[in-house]
């Protein structure tokens, strides 16, 4: 697994440092599975979330020294007119390649922690009492650790491929090059504390979100009253509703 060592763990268990938002919740799941659909109802809800992947977005479609830096390492036909990153040419060469993604994620990755962590002070400034990681990638990165509470969305592989291709115009074939690099979901069901099931419309969607909202805020709540480190993957099994 290449993603840990470019976006390595703090130590865990992590307590907050003095004064950060008490609660820090984890959002994650696979491609198209609807993780930034609970992300936006989450945010209706007034919950302060971080999406990691526009962080990630940001530093190869703004000219900047992350798209020199890719540029450098994946060559001058890359570059957009724009002076960013073909996003296009630049899938089709790291899902078929693990050592080009790890080079990508060499990257993007320190910059998308450290926007992160920009976001977090902002919060932190504003009194938030909780933070939302809208985080693809927390687990292919090991991060639970520094969740109390990790929430992981789940839905059909074949719904999946089909929105992404409708509503993103991608092909499947660029659908299924990206699952193939991300962890399965069985693997999610062992290693969320929380699963949404999105296997139905978008109103019971919208349902299942909130009451896991406030799910997920308790059980966050309840081991940081009681300074209880989250457990290893192997004892959240069967904890799902
Ligand atoms: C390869 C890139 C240019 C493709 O861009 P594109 O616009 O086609 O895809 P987008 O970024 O919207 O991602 C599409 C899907 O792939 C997933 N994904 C992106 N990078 C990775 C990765 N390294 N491993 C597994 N899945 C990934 C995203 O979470 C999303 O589900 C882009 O995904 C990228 O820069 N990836 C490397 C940075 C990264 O790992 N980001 C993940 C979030 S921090
Ligand atoms: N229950 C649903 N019914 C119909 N369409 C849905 C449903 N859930 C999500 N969608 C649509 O499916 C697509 C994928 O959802 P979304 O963007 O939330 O996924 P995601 O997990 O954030 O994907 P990615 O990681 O690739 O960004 C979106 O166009 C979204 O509007």
């Amino acid at each position: 697994m290449t993603h840990a060592s470019c976006f390595a763990p703090p130590p865990s268990p992590t307590p907050p440092p003095a004064g950060a938002p008490c609660l820090r919740i984890g959002l994650t799941g696979g491609i198209g599975s609807g993780k930034s659909t609970v992300a936006a109802l989450w945010r209706r809800e007034g919950v302060r979330v971080i999406d990691l992947d526009a962080c990630s977005r940001a530093v190869l479609d703004v000219p900047g020294d992350g798209v020199e830096e890719a540029i450098a390492r994946f060559g001058e036909e890359l570059r957009t007119p724009g002076g960013t990153v073909d996003r296009v040419r630049m899938a089709r060469i790291v899902f078929a390649d693990p050592g080009a993604r790890a080079d990508l994620e060499q990257i993007v990755l320190p910059r998308v922690h450290e926007a992160v962590a920009d976001q977090e002070r902002a919060a932190l400034k504003a009194g938030e009492p909780l933070v939302v990681h809208d985080s693809p990638l927390l687990l292919e990165t090991g991060q639970e650790q520094r969740y109390g509470a990790v929430v992981g969305v789940l839905a059909r592989r074949e719904d999946r491929i089909d929105r992404v291709v409708r509503d993103r115009g991608r092909t499947r074939e660029y659908v299924e090059s990206i699952l193939a690099a991300q962890v399965t979901d069985l693997e999610r069901i062992r290693r969320c504390d929380l699963l949404i099931l999105n296997t139905t419309g978008r109103e019971v969607l919208a349902q299942r979100a909130l009451r896991m909202l406030e799910r997920a805020r308790a059980l966050a709540s309840q081991r940081a009253a009681a300074e209880v480190p989250r457990p290893p993957a192997s004892s959240s099994v069967g904890r799902w509703p």
